[in-house]
């Protein structure tokens, strides 16, 4: 088996939505944790996911991380490149969603590519260049508070012209709707009638997932396609009709290990806050306190001290920093964005790896920057994607001894009841498992 497609993820909790979105489609895929270097082995698989922690570092490094990853997947065998960011444009205004398109076009010598965020069964579409979330357009959403990269222009036009050195145009609905034929077309007019020598940069509109398809379709051998999960779909039939992917859909197998299960919230997003809630009422929780741990109180010791105890039960139990946006914006105001985020998040990082220490085999993580140090401090490296929770979270399996199962949520997905149904999602596994040793 050969890699046909390369993957770059933005961060970690998207680089699985998109993993799942291959997988349901019919690709046999693997995900990277970080940058591959020569080491690292080329996995057994249709398409690779490398994630990468570049959507909110300095442009300067998230390109360099992007250009080694391109590197590697293209010497892995990658026919085309994908980089994967969110679905809801996330980024600040110097970028990174710009400087690395525009780093990946010089890359692969292309004279364009296109920019598709949408994810309609996720209520993200497109249209006319706005990018809407459910019935509003982005900056109505809660997108608009959060704490690393608010967005407050739904002009996607606007917002990448701004990060980006390639010229900007718009694909609308009308070239869209007619299909891959017209959209190919209206790819190849802007090219021609660009004056300038700078790549293109085509935004999109997308409104379903038969445009998503359409678009796909489109981009057969394109070098470079860049936007969010769900444009996935409508890639793996480009391979099949060259020949290389089969034409059949192989089943994998999912065992996920046994041992105690716990959700570790650090996103502040409006969805995660309803599902702690939810989970609060339920079942034993820690909160974790951002100014305590600025403070430098003992928070690690504490909750691992509490973890011992509440784990004894079989309940899951839970861990989150998430707070409502106004305590967000104070504690911001007064130590800065970064250093607040990343201190939190080294604090559930040290839990988790605490966690594993006493048992604990099955995590749910909510937040993609959450999950990356998570990930970073169980010290996983590849994943095997499993089941879906909800629309762009699966669960996965981790690589190395002992294996964990890990479901890594992005902010703003999955219902209210997202962490319980996960954990039991397993638990109905277990049983069918042991129905079946029986
Ligand atoms: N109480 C808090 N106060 C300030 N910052 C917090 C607090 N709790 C968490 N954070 C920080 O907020 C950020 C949340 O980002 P994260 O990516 O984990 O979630 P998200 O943005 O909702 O998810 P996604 O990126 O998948 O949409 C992290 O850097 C986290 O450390
Ligand atoms: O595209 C999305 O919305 C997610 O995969 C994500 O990247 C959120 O961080």
């Amino acid at each position: 088996m050969s890699i046909v497609l390369g993957c770059i993820a933005d961060d970690l909790t998207g680089a699985t939505d998109l993993a799942m979105i291959l997988v349901q489609a019919g690709m046999k895929t693997v995900q990277i944790v970080g940058m591959p270097d020569e080491n690292t082995p080329v996995p057994d698989a249709e398409a690779v996911v490398v994630a990468l922690k570049s959507r909110t570092t300095n442009s300067y490094d998230a390109i360099r991380m992007s250009l080694i990853a391109c590197d590697w997947l293209q010497k892995a065998g990658a026919k085309q490149i994908f980089f994967k960011y969110c679905s809801t444009f996330d980024s600040t205004k110097e970028g990174n969603i710009g400087p690395v398109t525009d780093a990946l076009l010089e890359k692969l010598g292309c004279s364009d590519t296109i920019a598709c965020p949408a994810f309609p069964e996720n209520g993200r579409t497109v249209y006319r260049g706005y990018l809407f979330v459910n019935e509003g357009l982005l900056s109505e959403s809660s997108l608009r508070n959060h704490p690393l990269t608010p967005m407050n222009d739904p002009n996607l036009k606007r917002v990448l012209a701004a990060q980006s050195k390639s010229h900007i145009t718009n694909i609308f609905f009308e070239d869209v709707e007619k299909g891959p034929e017209a959209i190919s077309q209206a790819m190849k007019i802007r090219v021609k009638s660009q004056e300038k020598t700078v790549p293109v940069i085509h935004i999109i509109d997308a409104l379903n997932d038969n445009h998503l398809q359409s678009i796909g379709q489109a981009c057969q051998g394109m070098a470079l396609i860049t936007g969010g999960s769900a444009l996935a779909q409508g890639l793996p039939d480009n391979f099949r009709k060259t020949g290389w992917l089969p034409n059949f859909i192989k089943k994998a197998s999912f065992s996920p290990p046994l041992g105690s299960s716990v959700i570790l919230s650090g996103s502040c997003s409006e969805a995660t806050r309803a599902q702690v809630e939810y989970a609060k009422s339920r079942i034993p929780h820690f909160r974790l306190d951002a100014f305590d741990i600025l403070e430098k109180k003992p928070v690690v010791e504490q909750a691992l001290e509490w973890a011992e105890q509440a784990m004894k039960a079989d309940d899951p139990i839970m861990f989150y920093s998430s707070a409502d946006p106004e305590i967000i914006t104070r504690i911001q105001k007064e130590r800065g964005r970064v250093e607040v985020g990343s201190r939190v998040e080294a604090v559930i990082g040290k839990i988790a790896h605490g966690l594993k220490k006493i048992g604990a085999r099955r995590f749910v993580v909510a937040g993609g920057e959450t999950s990356g140090a998570v990930i970073d401090a169980l010290g996983v490296k590849t994943m095997e994607i499993g089941p879906p929770i909800d629309p762009g979270v699966p669960w996965t399996i981790s690589d190395g001894t002992p294996s964990l199962a890990l479901a890594l949520k992005s902010g703003n997905f999955g219902t209210e009841d997202f962490f319980l149904k996960a954990v039991s999602q397993l638990k109905k596994s277990d049983e069918i498992e042991k129905e079946r040793a029986k």
